[in-house]
């Protein structure tokens, strides 16, 4: 359930956009006439969003904002303008505001304006932190795990966590970099300051170093007024920024200055602007033999590598995959309405003998799938989709797709919300699976089939839990 406050003297507009956004039920949306009762209603509420205009009949935006801050920082704040108004929102953004809209209000950019700053809400307050047994409430998103090398990684954030230093976490996708960057947030000086996520790989390379550190009018084309970045943004607070493996040299260039000095410009600018900002960065690149294809600079890595921490991949946690399944057999029982307790030896075993090229994220989509198709209360391997041979790692656990009629029918009769989604990342799973197999997993060859860019292609595999392994024959050696 979403909770929004909106602190608008005007909100007829916005509120009709907000209740279309939201037609489900549950949701609160929250509405102040004046900046006084938006603080009130803030300090009351907590909501997970603030939407605030700039002209309120009481007190400026601005103040209102900076009270905002006071009752908790962590809540993002949307500013809301005329477009004459545009000063004011750049300063509220370099207070750190999370965005700003004019008026009147697109609604497709609400939504999405919206979405993100719920789903950064939700990071920054949430605990991610250490479970000691699967917990019987969903209290957050815990980190499960109790082999070795997990022990280690606990240490590390124990240690690393209320240290002001930059940290660099590594390990394959899906093997929780993002959760472990927000339990270091959390157990942080900076834990309620503003906390923002940002994936290097979902943002145009032209565009990262203006979404990164701002740019002023006229930078260029384009460029129809100054925009601040993320760093001037996140003033305080702590910045993850994953896949940091993506990023183009001349941003490399400015993180590297950023880091030594904390200082940085606009793109198209002279002012010098500091910052201060911990960065917590991510990678399942080895940034050494990116550095070593002169597409990283080495300097930046020895900055960002200060202090690492490296997860392992799941098929090297021994028993801690027991536990993630029953963790996660207990969250989709309750999403999902089922009631399997327990899990066949057989099955176990079969989960266990898999790779899991896509780690957690890739164990969670074939719980899901297995415990949709399933009809007692016991998960057998029958229901499970079919894991091996991983010939290109996650791709190969493909099943193949039953008629999507039959699908879409099962999916009916077995309830759940989510259906839209789920069925185009059905089709998605089946259709790029296909393509890297007839590709043999090269990723050129399969975006130039499927008509798409080479990060929407990196983005989709990530979002579903695939990666890719490409076989390689073993040369034979005729002189030996
Ligand atoms: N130890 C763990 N216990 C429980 N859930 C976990 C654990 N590690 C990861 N997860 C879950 O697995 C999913 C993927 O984790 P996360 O996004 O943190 O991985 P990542 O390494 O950042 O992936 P990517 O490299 O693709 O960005 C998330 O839903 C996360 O909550």
């Amino acid at each position: 359930m979403a909770s929004v406050l909106l602190v608008d003297d005007n909100p007829a507009l916005i509120q009709e956009q907000l209740a279309h956004i939201f037609c489900e039920a549950g949701h609160e949306i929250g509405v102040a006439l004046t900046g006084q009762d938006g603080v009130r209603q803030a300090a009351a509420r907590k909501p997970d969003v603030i939407l605030l205009d700039l002209r309120l009949p009481d007190i400026s935006g601005l103040d209102v904002y900076q009270r905002l801050r006071q009752v908790d920082a962590r809540i993002p704040v949307i500013f809301i303008t005329d477009a004459t108004n545009a000063d004011s929102a750049i300063e509220a953004m370099k207070q750190g505001a999370y965005d700003y809209l004019s008026k009147p209000v697109d609604l497709r950019r609400l939504r999405l304006v919206l979405g993100q700053a719920m789903e950064l809400s939700r990071l920054a307050r949430e605990p991610a932190e250490v479970a000691e047994t699967p917990p019987d409430e969903d209290r957050g998103d815990s980190i499960i795990g109790r082999c070795p090398p997990m022990i280690e990684v606990y240490k590390a954030i124990g240690r690393v966590a209320g240290q002001d230093v930059t940290v660099l976490i590594t390990g394959e996708s899906g093997t929780g970099k993002e959760l472990v960057a927000r339990a270091i947030y959390q157990h942080s000086t900076r834990a309620l300051a503003p906390f923002l996520a940002i994936n290097c790989a979902a943002i145009p390379e032209l565009l990262q170093e203006s979404e990164l550190f701002g740019h002023e009018k006229g930078a260029f084309t384009g460029a129809d007024r100054k925009r601040i970045g993320k760093f001037e943004q996140c003033n305080g607070g702590t910045i993850f920024l994953d896949e940091v493996g993506d990023m183009p040299l001349a941003t490399q260039a400015k993180m590297l200055r950023l880091l030594q000095e904390q200082t940085f410009e606009r793109v198209g600018g002279n002012e010098t602007v500091r910052t201060d900002v911990r960065l917590i960065a991510a990678t399942n690149h080895d940034l050494e033999s990116l550095a070593s294809e002169g597409k990283y600079r080495l300097d930046l890595i020895y900055r960002l590598s200060g202090f690492t921490i490296h997860l392992p991949p799941l098929r090297e946690r021994g028993d801690d995959q027991p536990l993630l399944v029953q963790h996660y057999m207990r969250r989709f029982n309750r999403q999902l309405g089922r009631e399997l307790r327990e899990i066949t030896p057989e099955a176990m075993k079969k989960l266990r003998e898999y790779s899991w090229p896509g780690n957690i994220r890739e164990l969670q989509s074939v719980l899901k799938q297995a415990m949709l198709r399933s009809t007692g209360p016991v998960l057998v391997p029958e229901f499970l989709p079919d894991l091996g041979p991983p010939k290109l790692g996650a791709a190969a656990a493909v099943e193949v797709a039953p008629r999507i009629e039959t699908w879409i029918e099962q999916r009916l009769q077995a309830g759940g919300g989510d259906l839209y989604q789920e069925v185009h990342q059905h089709v998605d799973r089946y259709l790029l699976a296909q393509v890297l197999r007839m590709t043999d997993g090269n990723q050129l060859q399969a975006v130039r089939i499927l008509g798409i860019a080479p990060r929407t292609l990196r983005l989709k595999l990530r979002e579903l839990g695939l990666s890719i392994t490409r076989s390689v024959e073993e040369s034979k050696d005729d002189s030996a």
